[in-house]
């Protein structure tokens, strides 16, 4: 569309990219030709100033959308196009959505990945009356909704968070001279702020932890060749802003004067691509928000370090916060979550994103979750407290931004007391750290505010301050002579009623109220014609005549009229003082609440991970510095509570990874066994039981000690990357890649059946070479599954590689799974034993067995075995790293050649000269 966006769609998700900086204003735009309306002119002139949104323009009780837009939204939203007048000689297509029911419009675009300028009439249309005919009401857009910066409750999930993250990009000032990279993340909607440095090798994992509804990035940074792939095949909306935005030099000032300090050295230190990022983050807040400054917590710079690094491949192959389809059903954190709150939801999903890697941390909240277990009846009383506060931090985002309603304030009146119960319940005594100070800073609860705002609301709330009646009756003498005098008067005219219906003796007649009006004695067609005639019409003065009634005024409901609105007008007027008296106290207490707010959410998730704990059965880990690894009795915690849904019981299985005690590097279990037998299973469930572990949470075992796992590798499950040109078995060599280059002796390995994607033997020796390579280089904590049993032999030569195999029983030609790990290898696959259970024809199961019959026969006479006799031992130095590849004459002019551009005759030329080179290199 014209505006400059680029919408694409791929795995069913939508990318927004904007392709023009947001502040330029866009040089095609048309002068408004002279025929255009007054109100077209300035349509124009505002959708100019927004051109990579979507302009919703305020008439009246509708946001309407004119031109492309028009076509975009009502596509989008499903709604009726139409026209409205001409431009240029042509339809102007126009489609609009009702102001009361904008957020669910607003939350299907944003979800879409559009964003929208909101458009607001700054000005009563009597005022631009009286400025003559012509004149437009002034219209100016309060606000820019985009993915990353919503505040409503109806736009946002109560369990997620929802940032905005700016990537700034430091040409060679990263470690060993590569790029530098910052990262900022923002969430409006609680007040969080934090940075983090990072470097090309770990930013996408750092974004990919992060997971912001919205990305902010230099143009340059996305057009780069190198990134731009990348940026594209992000999951969520990518903003290229002007480098403006990310400017080094004015960074430091912007954040200063955002909070209003005169260094930042109280926030920490923070490397220069952070700080370009974090004021980047702000400026487009600023930005997006036109003047209203959300109340944001200091920036926070996170250590790289701090947290376990997770990819983005093996985060969703994981199915940490969502499945690979994309639900948060099935995922890790929906089998874990028992939280209360939608706070607690958060915390609890941030901590899943980035486990900690600091023993002293995790066990800290070890201990938290042992005392909400040790009281079963204390830790119910606090998740009744818990339920019932809501969300404060969202409440106070909205107050301090000037969106909040009577039902915010009431939000932090019930945390308030909510706190101050929980304070109290848990008392000071012998607690562990995490508890006590938790409750330390719940009993800071200020009383002063929580009285206030309990005494000055009314116990019903409607959603808006303008709707009034949210103050309650007693609270303040002006109000409640106003509504005394607007209730009074209504029942004066309910009297006036009766009073006329006897006078004219007409029963039906009826004093009603409409907008426009305002109060009215209706009566019917035939009643109508009296009352306009003497004497009765020197009472009652004709207002309007409709198809079946007529419409009547007097003077005496007149004067109430008055008087009625008078004072529903001063009500409300008071009501609204005293609703900014509260906002501004809240206001005051930002600091205070929002500990509270962290408290109650530290408390929320030990809770919550003790009722799982006690309801799944689930053990405290040990977790320490050391390298160990040993689990008895693993569970997979999603695969479990399937299970049991079905009644079938989940079999525990151990698994020990750690090295010899005086060893420092890990072993690597080699999985065989059948299909179906359960070996992903085993592989994933050993992975997310050290996640659990290092995020403080009880886990899924009989007994669990886990060396601090600083970096978690998994290559399982086959997800085509088309979208960015990749097949599967590319993609699997890909995360392959990233494994062996980077993996270390701290890092947990899980690979499901590498090399599947290709011919039997390719596949078979890129697995070989890695395990190998995993043994003798990357030293890690391993689990490999495989179908190649010849793999099994490795384990002759390889000190720390173990075997192991799912047991299954064969009866009567069938398989039975066992699903319990024991040391040896499989013999065989049963994969047409597994074909038969999935419905495969019988003559194709037949004609397989035929099949499988002669191929063994053929490989009993010569086993692949064999070759571990024939091959060298994997050594490390014998790996060619990229420099001795390049020193290669023959394999320089190899890369050279490019085969789809030569002629036969130059291929066989090239031929010759290969030949002579190697010649010369060997010296014959
Ligand atoms: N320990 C277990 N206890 C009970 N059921 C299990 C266990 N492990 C796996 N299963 C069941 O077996 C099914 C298959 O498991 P899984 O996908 O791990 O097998 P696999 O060996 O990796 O298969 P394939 O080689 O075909 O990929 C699971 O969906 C689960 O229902």
């Amino acid at each position: 569309m014209a505006g400059g966006l680029n919408f694409r769609r791929g795995d069913g998700r939508s990318i927004l990219l904007v392709s023009r900086p947001m502040d330029t204003r866009s040089p095609e735009t048309p002068p408004p030709p002279a025929a255009v309306t007054p109100m077209m002119a300035q349509y124009i002139e505002i959708k100019a100033a927004n051109p990579d949104c979507l302009l919703f323009y305020r008439m009246g009780d509708f946001y309407e959308m004119f031109f492309e837009d028009a076509e975009v939204a009502s596509g989008a939203l499903g709604i009726t196009l139409t026209k409205r007048g001409k431009h240029a000689g042509d339809d102007i297509p126009m489609c609009g959505v009702p102001v009361h029911a904008a957020d669910q419009y607003l939350q299907k675009l944003i979800a879409l990945g559009y964003r929208v300028a909101v458009c607001e009439q700054t000005e009563d249309p009597a005022e631009a009356r009286k400025r003559g005919g012509k004149s437009v009401v002034r219209r100016d857009v309060v606000r820019l909704v985009t993915p990353g910066t919503i505040t409503e409750d109806t736009l946002l999930a109560p369990g997620r968070n929802n940032y905005l993250a700016a990537v700034s990009r430091q040409r060679g000032a990263g470690a060993d001279g590569g790029d530098g990279f910052g990262l900022a993340w923002i969430d409006i909607s609680t007040g969080e702020f934090r940075v983090a440095a990072s470097d090309a090798g770990r930013f996408a994992a750092d974004l990919a932890r992060v997971a912001p509804s919205e990305v902010l990035v230099a143009e340059p940074v996305f057009a780069d060749p190198e990134l731009n792939a990348f940026w594209r095949g992000l999951p969520m909306a990518v903003t290229p802003l002007s480098p403006a935005f990310f400017d080094g030099a004015t960074a430091e000032s912007r954040l200063t004067g955002y909070f209003a300090v005169r260094t930042l050295d109280g926030f920490g230190a923070f490397s220069r691509a952070e700080l370009s990022a974090a004021a980047a983050a702000l400026a487009y807040v600023e930005k997006t928000q036109i003047g209203e400054r959300p109340p944001l917590m200091p920036p926070a710079a996170e250590a790289t370090d701090g947290v376990m690094l997770i990819d983005a491949a093996t985060r969703a192959n994981l199915e940490l916060t969502a499945t690979l389809s994309g639900d948060r059903r099935g995922s890790l954190l929906a089998a874990i979550d028992r939280t209360a709150t939608g706070a607690g939801a958060r915390l609890l999903a941030q901590r899943l994103a980035g486990p900690a890697t600091d023993a002293g941390e995790i066990a800290g909240r070890l201990d938290a979750v042992a005392w909400m277990l040790a009281d079963t009846g204390l830790r119910h009383a606090i998740r009744e407290d818990l339920a019932a506060a809501p969300d404060i931090a969202r409440a106070l985002s909205r107050v301090t931004l000037g969106r909040g309603g009577p039902r915010d304030l009431a939000a932090i009146r019930d945390g308030l007391e909510a706190a101050t119960r929980i304070a109290g319940r848990i008392g000071s005594g012998d607690h562990p750290p995490v508890i006590a100070t938790a409750a330390g800073v719940l009993a800071t609860a200020p009383q002063g505010l929580g009285e206030a705002l309990a005494k000055a609301l009314a116990d019903d709330l409607p959603h808006l301050r303008r709707d009034g009646g949210f103050v309650r009756d007693g609270h303040h003498d002006g109000l409640d002579e106003a509504r005394k005098l607007r209730d009074e008067s209504r029942r004066v005219i309910a009297g006036l009623q009766a009073d006329y219906a006897a006078e004219t003796d007409i029963r039906a007649l009826k004093i009603k109220h409409n907008n426009v009006l305002g109060y009215f004695v209706e009566v019917n067609a035939a009643h109508g014609e009296r009352l306009m005639k003497p004497p009765l019409n020197a009472r009652f003065i004709h207002r309007q005549t409709m198809a079946n009634a007529v419409r009547f005024t007097t003077t005496a409901l007149a004067d109430l009229e008055a008087k009625i609105a008078g004072a529903g007008e001063r009500a409300l007027a008071i009501e609204l003082a005293v609703f900014d008296e509260l906002a501004a106290a809240v206001e005051q207490a930002t600091a205070t609440l929002r500990a509270i707010a962290d408290a109650l959410a530290i408390l929320d998730v030990a809770a919550a991970s003790a009722v799982l704990a006690e309801a799944e059965d689930y053990c405290r880990p040990v977790v320490e510095e050391s390298l160990a690894f040993s689990i008895a009795g693993g569970r997979h915690p999603v695969v479990e509570q399937a299970l049991r849904h079905e009644s079938q019981s989940f079999v525990a299985n151990d698994c020990a990874l750690g090295p010899e005690e005086t060893g420092d590097a890990g072993h690597i279990w080699l999985v065989t066994g059948p299909n179906m037998a359960g070996k992903s299973t085993f592989l994933r469930q050993n992975a997310l039981i050290a996640i659990m572990a290092q995020i403080g949470c009880y886990v899924p075992a009989r007994a669990a000690r886990i060396g601090i796992v600083d970096r978690l590798f998994s290559r399982v499950g086959a997800a085509d990357d088309l979208a960015r040109g990749r097949s599967t078995f590319m993609v699997e060599m890909v995360e392959t890649a990233a494994i062996l280059n980077q993996a270390g002796p701290r890092s947990l390995v899980i690979l499901d059946e590498i090399g599947r994607g290709t011919a039997t033997f390719d596949g078979l020796s890129i697995a070989w070479a890695a395990i190998e390579h995993l043994h003798e280089v990357n030293r890690s904590r391993a689990l490999f599954a495989t179908h190649y049993h010849e793999l099994t032999a490795l384990s002759e030569r390889l000190a720390r590689l173990r075997n192991v195999t799912v047991r299954v029983k064969e009866w009567q030609g069938d398989v039975i799974f066992l699903h319990e790990i024991a040391a040896g290898a499989a013999d065989r696959s049963y994969g047409i034993q597994v074909a038969k259970l999935a419905g495969l024809p019988a003559s194709v199961v037949e004609r397989a067995r035929a099949v499988l019959a002669q191929l063994e026969e053929t490989d009993r006479k010569s086993p692949v075995n064999t070759l571990i006799d024939d091959l060298p031992l994997f050594s490390a130095a014998r790996i060619a790293g990229p420099a001795e590849a390049v020193a290669d004459p023959v394999v320089a002019m190899l890369e050279t050649i490019r085969p789809d551009d030569l002629s036969p005759r130059e291929a066989l030329e090239a031929l010759y000269r290969l030949k002579a080179a190697l010649r010369e290199k060997r010296g014959d």
